[in-house]
C-alpha cells in the first residue's frame, strides 16, 4: 500500500484539497471556508447553499454523480474527531437529499487526525435517462474477454471450458426493432447505490429493463482478440469512441501476441487504460509473478510512461477509480472467472468510472454514425455517439457530407438508447435514429449528423501532425493508407509532407487527400494512419480546402443534384473537383460498403485529445523482449526505432 500512498501524493493533489471539489486557485474569503475540512461541520445557512451549489454544479458537469471526501481540507491536516466527522456525514446527506442524490460511502479511514471518507453522490435518474460509460475490451486470443463479459453481465461464474462465454446473446449488428446501435455490445448496468441490476432470465438479458432500472450503464465495446481482425479493432477504438480500455492478460500465458499492439493503441489514440489479468486460479504463482513482472516493466517504459498500481481492495479501487483519468495511472486487477476472486473490486472499479465527455447541452450537437442498418418496417436507421451538444425528438439536423460534401437537413423521428425509446440523447451517450427518407445506401459510417449552427464543412483534404510508428522502409509522398479519425475510415495519399522521407520513429507535418469522399473532420482529432505492418499516429492540424455546406443554385448545382437523384439529396455545389467529385458518388453507389460485418471496419469518430499534436506516449513495445511483427507506438524516435527492431 505504501507505493500507492505515493501514487496518492503524486497524482491526486485534488484529494488534498477536498475531493477536487474546489478551484484552489480561488481566492474569495468565503470559497476558502468552504474548502477546509470542517466546511461541512456546522455550516451556516449561507455555507450550506454554497456547498449544495457546488455539488450541484459538479453533478451537472458530470452528467449525475461525483465522489466527495470528507475530512480533508485545503491546507489542513486530514482527519476529524469522531464528532465532527458524523456532523460532516450528516449535513453531506441533507445537501444529497435535496439535490435527490444518492449517498454512498465508499470508504472510511484512520488519518493523521481522526477520520476520513469518500462518498459517492449520484442523481436518482428518471427510469428513461442513465450515465452512460463505454469500455472498449481488448487483448490477445482466450485471454478470457468473453468469458469475464458473460460473468459480469450474467452473474454465474465461468466452469474453465467456455461456459460464461456462450451465455452472450450476440447479434453483432442485430437490429431489432431500428434500436440496436453498434457493434459486439454487452451492458452491464449498476443503480443508484452501485448495485447490479441485470438480472438474466432464461439466459436471457432485456436491455431495456437493464437500462430503466440502472443510473449508470457500461457498455462494453468488445473487440476481437486475433490479428486478422486488428482493422476492426482499430475502428473499434477510433469510431466507437471509448471512454477507456480494458486490456485483458491470461495470467499463464502472459503479455503475447496482440496485447502490445492493443495496449500501443489505446496509449495512441489517448484512451486511458486498465489491465484485467484473468486465470489467476490456474496460474502457478511463479507465473503470475512473471506476467506482472513483464507487465509492470512495459507500462513504465518510457514509451507508455504508465504508473501501474495493484488493486488488492476496496481502497485501491477508490484511489484508482478517482484518478484514473489522469492518463497516467494503470489500475491492474487480477481476477478469475471461475472461482470469482477479485471480480466485486473489478465491478466496484467500473460502477465507480465516469465518461470522459464533458456534457454541456448549450453546444451545438455533433452525432458520429458507426453503423447503418435498414430495419424491415422502420426504415433506415444510423446508430452512433453523440460527441457533444442533445439532441431531442424533433429536432432537425444536417446529415453529411455526401459524396460532394454536401449536407442535408433530416429531422429526428425517433431516438433510441440501447434498445430504449427515449426523448433526449446527451454528449458522450450512444443511440440510433430513425430517419425518414433517407436510402440507408446514402449514407457512410463516418458521416455525421450535426446542428446547423455548426455550419459544418466537408474537406478531401487535411494537414496533420504525425508520428511514424512503424515503416519497414520509408514513406514518401504519394503514399496511400487508410486514416482512421472517428468513424472515418478512408485510405488517403501523402500529397506534400515537411520531410523528404519518413522513417520508423520520425515525426512530421503531411498533408493529405481522400481519394474518395470528401469527410467531416476537426482540427485535435487523433488520427490513426495505417497499412499492413506501416503505423502512425498524430493529430490533425489543419483542414483545406473546405466545401461549403451552403446551398447555391447554380447550374452546377442542378447537375450535382441530378447526379445524386436515387439517393434523394439535395446536393449542392462542391467547390473542388466537383466532376471527381460526381464520379466518385456513382461509384460509391454502386460499391456501397455499408454492411455491418465482421472485417469492416470503418473509421470511426474518436475522442480527440488535444493536449499534443504528437501522442505522448507509444508503444513501449520496446521494452519487451519479442518480435517486432507487433510493432506498436512509440513516445520517442529512439523508442520507436527500438520497437521497430
Ligand atoms: N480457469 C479459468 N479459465 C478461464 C478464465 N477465464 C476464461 N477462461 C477460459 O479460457 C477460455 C478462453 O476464454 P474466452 O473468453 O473465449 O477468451 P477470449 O479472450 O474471449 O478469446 P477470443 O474471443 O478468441 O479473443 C475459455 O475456455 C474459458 O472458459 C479464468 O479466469 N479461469
Amino acid at each position: 500500500m505504501a507505493a500507492l500512498m505515493d501514487i496518492e501524493k503524486d497524482l491526486t493533489p485534488e484529494l488534498e484539497n477536498g475531493g477536487g471539489l474546489f478551484d484552489p486557485d480561488h481566492n474569495d474569503v468565503e470559497m476558502s471556508r468552504l474548502t477546509s475540512k470542517t466546511a461541512l461541520v456546522s455550516p451556516t445557512s449561507e455555507d450550506f447553499d454554497m456547498l449544495q451549489e457546488d455539488i450541484k454544479t459538479r453533478i451537472m458537469d458530470t452528467q449525475g454523480e461525483t465522489i466527495y471526501e470528507i475530512g480533508t481540507g485545503e491546507g489542513d491536516i486530514p482527519g476529524l474527531k469522531e464528532e465532527d466527522f458524523n456532523a460532516s456525514v450528516a449535513t453531506l446527506r441533507s445537501i444529497a437529499e435535496s439535490l435527490d442524490l444518492e449517498c454512498v460511502l465508499l470508504r472510511e479511514r484512520i488519518v493523521e487526525e481522526g477520520k476520513a471518507a469518500e462518498f459517492l453522490l449520484r442523481k436518482r435518474l428518471q427510469s428513461e435517462d442513465f450515465m452512460e460509460v463505454r469500455v472498449a475490451v481488448v487483448g490477445n486470443v482466450d485471454a478470457g474477454k468473453s468469458t469475464l463479459l458473460g460473468v459480469l453481465t450474467h452473474g454465474d461464474l465461468d466452469n474453465g471450458r467456455g461456459m460464461a462465454r456462450q451465455k452472450l446473446f450476440r447479434h453483432k449488428h442485430e437490429m431489432e426493432s431500428g434500436r440496436t446501435s453498434s457493434v459486439g455490445n454487452d451492458i452491464l448496468g449498476f443503480d443508484a447505490s452501485g448495485g447490479v441490476v441485470n438480472k438474466p432470465e432464461h439466459g436471457h438479458l432485456d436491455w431495456i429493463k437493464i437500462c430503466e432500472e440502472a443510473a449508470k450503464v457500461v457498455t462494453f465495446i468488445d473487440l476481437a482478440g486475433h490479428e486478422r481482425y486488428l482493422k476492426t479493432t482499430v475502428f473499434g477504438m477510433t469510431g466507437h469512441a471509448p471512454d477507456f480500455a480494458m486490456l485483458m492478460i491470461g495470467a499463464n500465458a502472459g503479455v503475447i501476441g496482440m496485447t502490445k499492439e492493443h495496449l500501443g493503441l489505446a496509449l495512441a489514440l489517448n484512451v486511458p487504460v486498465f489491465v484485467v489479468v484473468t486465470k489467476i486460479d490456474m496460474c502457478p504463482p511463479n507465473v503470475l509473478q512473471e506476467t506482472l513482472k513483464l507487465l509492470t516493466r512495459i507500462l513504465k517504459s518510457p514509451g507508455c510512461r504508465k504508473i501501474p498500481v495493484l488493486v488488492q481492495n476496496t481502497d485501491d479501487v477508490v484511489v484508482t477509480a478517482t484518478n484514473f483519468t489522469s492518463e497516467r495511472m494503470c489500475p491492474v486487477f487480477q481476477v478469475s472467472n471461475v472461482t470469482g476472486e477479485n471480480l466485486d473490486l473489478l465491478k466496484m472499479f467500473l460502477n465507480l468510472l465516469s465518461t470522459r465527455v464533458r456534457c454541456d447541452a448549450s453546444e451545438p450537437a455533433e452525432f458520429q454514425i458507426d453503423d447503418t442498418f435498414s430495419v424491415p418496417g422502420v426504415g433506415t436507421v444510423v446508430s452512433g455517439t453523440l460527441l457533444q451538444g442533445q439532441i431531442k425528438l424533433n429536432d432537425t439536423l444536417l446529415l453529411g457530407p455526401d459524396a460532394l460534401g454536401q449536407f442535408q437537413p433530416v429531422p429526428i423521428k425517433s431516438i433510441h438508447r440501447k434498445r430504449m425509446p427515449v426523448r433526449v440523447v446527451k454528449g458522450g451517450q450512444t443511440a440510433s435514429f430513425s430517419l425518414k427518407k433517407i436510402k440507408r445506401a446514402s449514407i457512410r459510417k463516418g458521416m455525421v449528423m450535426v446542428s446547423s449552427k455548426i455550419e459544418p464543412k466537408a474537406c478531401w483534404e487535411f494537414e496533420g501532425e504525425i508520428l511514424v510508428l512503424h515503416h519497414p522502409t520509408t514513406i514518401s509522398v504519394k503514399y496511400q493508407a487508410m486514416v482512421h479519425v472517428g468513424s472515418v475510415r478512408q485510405t488517403a495519399t501523402i500529397i506534400s509532407m515537411t520531410q523528404e522521407h519518413l522513417r520508423t520513429g520520425d515525426k512530421a507535418i503531411v498533408r493529405f487527400r481522400f481519394i474518395k469522399n470528401p469527410e467531416y473532420l476537426k482540427t485535435d482529432m487523433r488520427m490513426v494512419f495505417r497499412e499492413g505492418r506501416t503505423k502512425a499516429v498524430g493529430n490533425i492540424t489543419k483542414l483545406f480546402p473546405h466545401v461549403s455546406a451552403v446551398a447555391q443554385n447554380t447550374r452546377h448545382q442542378r447537375s450535382a443534384k441530378k447526379a445524386q437523384q436515387d439517393s434523394g439529396k439535395h446536393s449542392v455545389n462542391p467547390q473542388n473537383e466537383p466532376q471527381k467529385a460526381s464520379k466518385r458518388n456513382r461509384r460509391a453507389k454502386k460499391m456501397p460498403d455499408f454492411e455491418d460485418g465482421e472485417g469492416k471496419e470503418n473509421a470511426v469518430v474518436g475522442k480527440t485529445n488535444s493536449e499534443s499534436a504528437v501522442p505522448s506516449c507509444s508503444s513501449s513495445l520496446s521494452a519487451s523482449s519479442s518480435s517486432s511483427a507487433t510493432t506498436t507506438t512509440a513516445a520517442t524516435p529512439t523508442a520507436a526505432a527500438a520497437a521497430a527492431n
